[in-house]
């Protein structure tokens, strides 16, 4: 597989902080893989993938390379949100604008990237919510965000991020705030997303069993350091690193099912 992002040495520091939030790492983010990037709080996940956006705050110093480099072959710096990646974030009331239709949020993305008018751009917008199997598209359409759960709220983040048939859709910590079935049902649209678009994928969060039911292979990062890279059967049966192995047992003590089903199927 070709890949799609690649990271070499990249590092990054925010103004003011003894740390570097990223230590140097390389990476690449292949074609067509589902990753999940999986760690503690603070472990430098997020600022990961920000800085695979081009979306980290101008406070933040990146050293190194970081490369999209089909959209550096045709000249252009940066990849553009819509068009390049779709980002779904823990909190969807935080991207999506409160005062605006559902319908009218989704459309404006499709209108925009894709060059459609809007009578094709809000028909667009109703199918994508078919497809993220919202009940009455219709009536969402005119519906504003306070009036959805949490739940209906990531659908419609996700219908808003792949509008534009992005080649690379971010979920950072995208099901962290919902209950576990809510969860499963939003990890299992996800996936079927992915597949239906021929997406690549990068699943942020802390939760190394549902990295494990989602994702081709785990990255696992502890204090800015990537401690972990592999397959996902190899990462769940045979982890080289010891905080690894420590999050796999906090996890068995939970729940071992999905961990077990995730290392026959790896
Ligand atoms: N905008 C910022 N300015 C200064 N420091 C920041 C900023 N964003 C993150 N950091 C710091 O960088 C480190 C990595 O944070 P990051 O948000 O990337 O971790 P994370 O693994 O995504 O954590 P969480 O799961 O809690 O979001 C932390 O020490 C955090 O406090």
């Amino acid at each position: 597989m070709r890949p799609l992002v690649t990271l070499r040495s990249l590092s990054v520091a925010y103004a003011g902080r003894d740390h570097a939030a990223l230590k140097p790492l390389d990476l690449d983010i292949l074609d067509g893989e589902k990753l999940a990037v999986i760690g503690e709080s603070g472990s430098g996940k997020s600022t990961l993938a920000l800085a695979i956006a081009g979306l980290l705050p101008a406070t933040a110093r990146i050293g190194g390379d970081l490369a999209w480099p089909e959209i550096r072959a045709i000249g252009r710096h940066r990849p553009q949100g819509g068009r390049d990646f779709g980002f779904v974030f823990q909190d969807s009331a935080a991207s999506l604008d409160p005062v605006m239709p559902i319908g009218t949020q989704i459309a404006e993305v499709a209108r925009a990237h894709l060059g459609l008018g809007w009578p094709q751009a809000h028909e667009q917008a109703k199918s994508l919510l078919a497809r993220v199997r919202l009940p009455d598209p219709d009536s969402v359409m005119g519906a504003y965000p306070h009036q959805l759960s949490g739940g209906q709220k990531q659908r419609v983040a996700l219908a808003a991020a792949i509008a534009a048939g992005p080649r690379l859709l971010i979920a950072d910590e995208a099901t962290s705030a919902l209950d576990t079935i809510v969860q499963a049902e939003i990890i299992g649209l996800i996936r079927r997303l992915v597949e239906e678009n021929g997406m690549t994928l990068l699943f942020v969060g802390h939760d190394i069993a549902l990295a494990a039911e989602l994702c081709d292979r785990i990255a696992v990062f502890r204090e800015g350091d990537m401690v972990e890279l592999g397959e996902t059967g190899q990462v769940i049966s045979q982890p080289r690193h010891a905080y690894t192995r420590a999050l796999l047992a906090a996890h068995i003590v939970l729940d071992a099912e999905p961990l077990r089903a995730g290392a026959r199927h790896g």
